[in-house]
């Protein structure tokens, strides 16, 4: 018995497009407006699929952590398949024996708090970066230009993102074929590839730093006590996470967060004054400096709660036939939770659509997993492994960006004319460009 009525049937009489169409541009803002019809454990047939959505924190909990252990995999996707090198990565393989080899060695040696700490520099000097890009743009106005990196991750994520063919009716796999999907995404993945390759070789004729991600990878690769042999895949696996899971999501918090500043002027300015205050006329927010801002940790939270980069966190599967809810989950049926709409359900949050970061002053609810309110991170085995790197990046790139500069909207623009609306993807974007005027600002010496 399904736990709730599925989607009626679409125009064409057809499940498939009587499903996806109702789905719209935004998923998950169609989920949740389902789920307020259909409930929080809503059942579809996406294709061939059995689907389940889930939009409450309770359900959340119950897959997530309480049977996490059948939950933890993730679905053999075309386009998963072939970015994780047939299953040698972290974040889009199945669980398995391999997967959890190579995410524990991770999790220490590449994840850990410490490699957290040594990229410091890195990040510093990237964040400087940004700001004198900044600069230079304002006195010579020049244009915005997208470097092979964007180019290439453009392509990954819409193919990641996007509806293949194969993946909700795998017997017409074919089509794929047919309508060139299938050779767009070769393409893809041998950019990529040729791209990674070219940076180990680099690294291993002595063009790298050893604290890098690919140092430490290449340095691993050399450890025999590792367990399993750790090869030139598994490592290229790992860097297309690092490439996948933290770009887009770090920007887009930035980039959330900025907007939100626009639309709230006395956070803006809140925000500005805390980190004037602390930072004076000293030049540059550092790492150390961070830990400081309080009000800029609970700006970042607030942006995440309202809107996570991966609304419908990546998608698992169910491994064995169970029951949630009291409902039968047959086997292999894909899950999806609705981490947008759980963190905007009036059942927890007060005034939910406003931009409140004090909301989190009085109260110990974080990100990290465990208050099932509030996953933007996911939570379980899953659970995103780069969270502190994500955090610190974008944290340190606002609050420069803070202090740094006043920012306004172009000429004859208002804060209600700002465009909100957002593509759907694996990670979120908007739809068109958050436009500012950035004034350098007199704080700085
Ligand atoms: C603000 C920034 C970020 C957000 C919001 C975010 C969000 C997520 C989410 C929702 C998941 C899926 C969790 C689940 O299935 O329960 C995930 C997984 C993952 N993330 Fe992140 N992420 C961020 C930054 C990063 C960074 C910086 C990296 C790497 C440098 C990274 C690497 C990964 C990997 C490898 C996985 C797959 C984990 C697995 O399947 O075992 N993420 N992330």
């Amino acid at each position: 018995s399904w736990p709730s009525p599925r989607f009626p049937p679409g125009p064409l009489g057809l499940p498939i497009i009587g499903n996806l169409h109702r789905l719209g541009e935004n998923p998950y803002r169609s989920f949740r407006f389902l789920s307020e019809k259909y409930g929080p454990l809503m059942s579809l047939k996406l294709g061939c699929i059995p689907t389940i959505i889930v939009s409450s924190s309770e359900i959340a909990s119950e897959i997530l952590k309480t049977q996490d252990l059948i939950f933890c995999t993730r679905p053999r996707l075309v386009a998963f398949k072939r970015y994780s090198y047939g299953g040698r990565d972290i974040g889009l393989s199945p669980y398995g024996e391999q997967w959890r080899q190579l995410r524990r060695i991770s999790m220490l040696e590449v994840f850990s708090a410490k490699r957290v700490q040594a990229f410091q520099s890195i990040r510093e000097e990237e964040v400087n970066v940004l700001v004198q890009t900044l600069l230079r743009r304002i006195s010579s106005d020049g244009d915005c230009t997208s470097s092979k990196y964007h180019i290439l991750l453009n392509e990954m994520m819409s193919l990641l993102g996007g509806f293949i063919l194969g993946d909700f009716f795998p017997s017409m796999w074919w089509l794929d074929v047919l309508t060139g999907t299938r050779a767009r995404l070769e393409r893809s993945f041998h950019s990529m590839d040729e791209l990674l390759e070219e940076e180990i070789k680099k690294h291993m004729h002595g063009g790298g730093s050893r604290d890098d991600f690919i140092g430490v990878l290449l340095e691993l690769q050399k450890d025999l006590s590792l367990g399993f042999p750790l090869t030139r895949d598994h490592i290229k696996g790992v860097l297309m996470d690092v490439f996948l899971g933290g770009s887009d999501t770090s920007a887009s918090v930035l980039e959330s967060g900025m907007t939100e500043l626009m639309r709230n002027p006395p956070v803006m300015k809140k925000a500005q004054d805390e980190v004037r205050g602390l930072l004076g006329n000293k030049g540059k927010v550092e790492e150390g400096d961070v830990q400081q801002l309080y009000y800029l940790k609970l700006v970042i939270k607030e942006v995440l709660r309202l809107h996570p980069p991966a609304p419908l966190l990546a998608p698992r599967e169910c491994m064995q036939d169970c029951k949630i809810n009291g409902c039968n989950i047959p086997k292999k049926t894909r899950v999806y939770v609705n981490a947008w709409a759980i963190s905007r359900d009036p059942r927890y949050w007060q005034d939910p659509e406003a931009f409140i970061p004090e909301r989190f002053e009085d109260n110990d609810i974080n990100f990290k997993g465990q208050h099932f309110e509030f996953i933007p991170f996911g939570s379980g085995r899953r659970i995103c492994p780069g969270m502190s790197l994500g955090v610190v990046a974008a944290e340190l790139a606002l609050a420069n960006l803070l202090y740094r500069f006043d920012w306004d909207l172009p000429g004859g623009m208002s804060k209600e004319d700002i465009n909100m609306e957002e593509q759907f993807g694996l990670v979120i974007r908007r739809k068109s460009p958050l436009i500012l005027v950035a004034t350098p600002t007199s704080v700085v010496s």
